[in-house]
């Protein structure tokens, strides 16, 4: 069980938007149990409600009944850093929505607008709570544009695709990584269309992790919160 017995980070909250592979969540999770705080991770949403349409044999293509369906979802998001849990309803999903189904199908889920609106709005509940890092598209810009902490994580195209072949497949040989140019750019180019994550909006800080270590990545992360806030691990 997380504990948020952090008094300096109680009402925190920072926001951390970036594109595929860029390393939002591996990222968040080091600085979440850094500082204490909760870890969000909004793209397990989105897959929860994609596992959850396909599950009920919905047609993904019908938006008015996607749309209609959204707010029936029970998607239920365990926030411990150490082991963040994904559940729909009782059904324990965390496995299951990273299949490669499921990312093949989610951008089709993340721009049905009314999609958007129920599960930021669900988001925003959670950003009010405070004490919390969440990580996705549109933390930045439209779930909590008023967090202190607003980072932009990016690398470079050729990074990403080589860290998502290394994860997915061991190797980033040609064909491990032309088998994951859809999970990772085909991705990017729909999920674009409905949210800003290749630009920093105003005041929105920029890490490009291209040519950083992970640890040096959390650091980086960690001195923009101190840099804005005074708090530091
Ligand atoms: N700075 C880094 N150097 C090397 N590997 C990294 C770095 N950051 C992340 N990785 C690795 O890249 C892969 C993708 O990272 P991660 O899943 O955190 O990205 P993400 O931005 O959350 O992706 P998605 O949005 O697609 O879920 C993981 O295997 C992770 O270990
Ligand atoms: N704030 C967000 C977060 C995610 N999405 C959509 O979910 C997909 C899965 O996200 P991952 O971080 O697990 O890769 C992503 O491709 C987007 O379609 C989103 O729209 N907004």
């Amino acid at each position: 069980m997380l504990s948020r017995s952090n008094p300096a980070t109680a009402d925190l909250v920072v926001a951390i938007d970036g594109p595929s592979s860029s390393g939002k969540s591996t990222v968040a999770r080091r600085v979440a149990s850094a500082l204490g705080l909760r870890y969000l991770d909004t793209g397990a949403m989105y897959r929860a409600v994609t596992w959850w349409m396909l599950d009920q044999g919905i047609d993904l293509a019908d938006t008015e009944r996607v749309a209609a369906l959204v707010g029936q979802v029970p998607v239920r998001m365990g926030m411990d850093p150490a082991s963040p849990t994904v559940h729909v309803g009782e059904t324990d999903v965390a496995a299951a929505i990273r299949e490669s189904r499921i990312s093949a199908a989610v951008s089709q889920i993340a721009t049905n607008l009314t999609v958007r609106a129920d599960l930021v709005a669900r988001q925003r509940e959670i950003a009010a709570e405070g004490g919390v890092i969440i990580e996705g598209r549109d933390i930045t810009t439209v779930v909590a544009p008023e967090a202190p902490v607003r980072v932009l994580l990016t690398a470079s195209e050729d990074e990403r695709l080589a860290r998502r072949a290394h994860e997915l497949h061991g190797s980033v040989d040609d064909s491990a990584v032309a088998a994951t140019r859809d999970e990772v750019l085909r991705r990017d180019a729909d999920d674009s269309t409905v949210a800003s994550f290749q630009d920093a909006a105003e005041g929105v800080d920029v890490v490009d992790s291209s040519q950083m270590s992970l640890n040096d990545v959390v650091a980086a992360v960690l001195e923009l919160v101190e840099k804005r806030t005074g708090i530091a691990p």
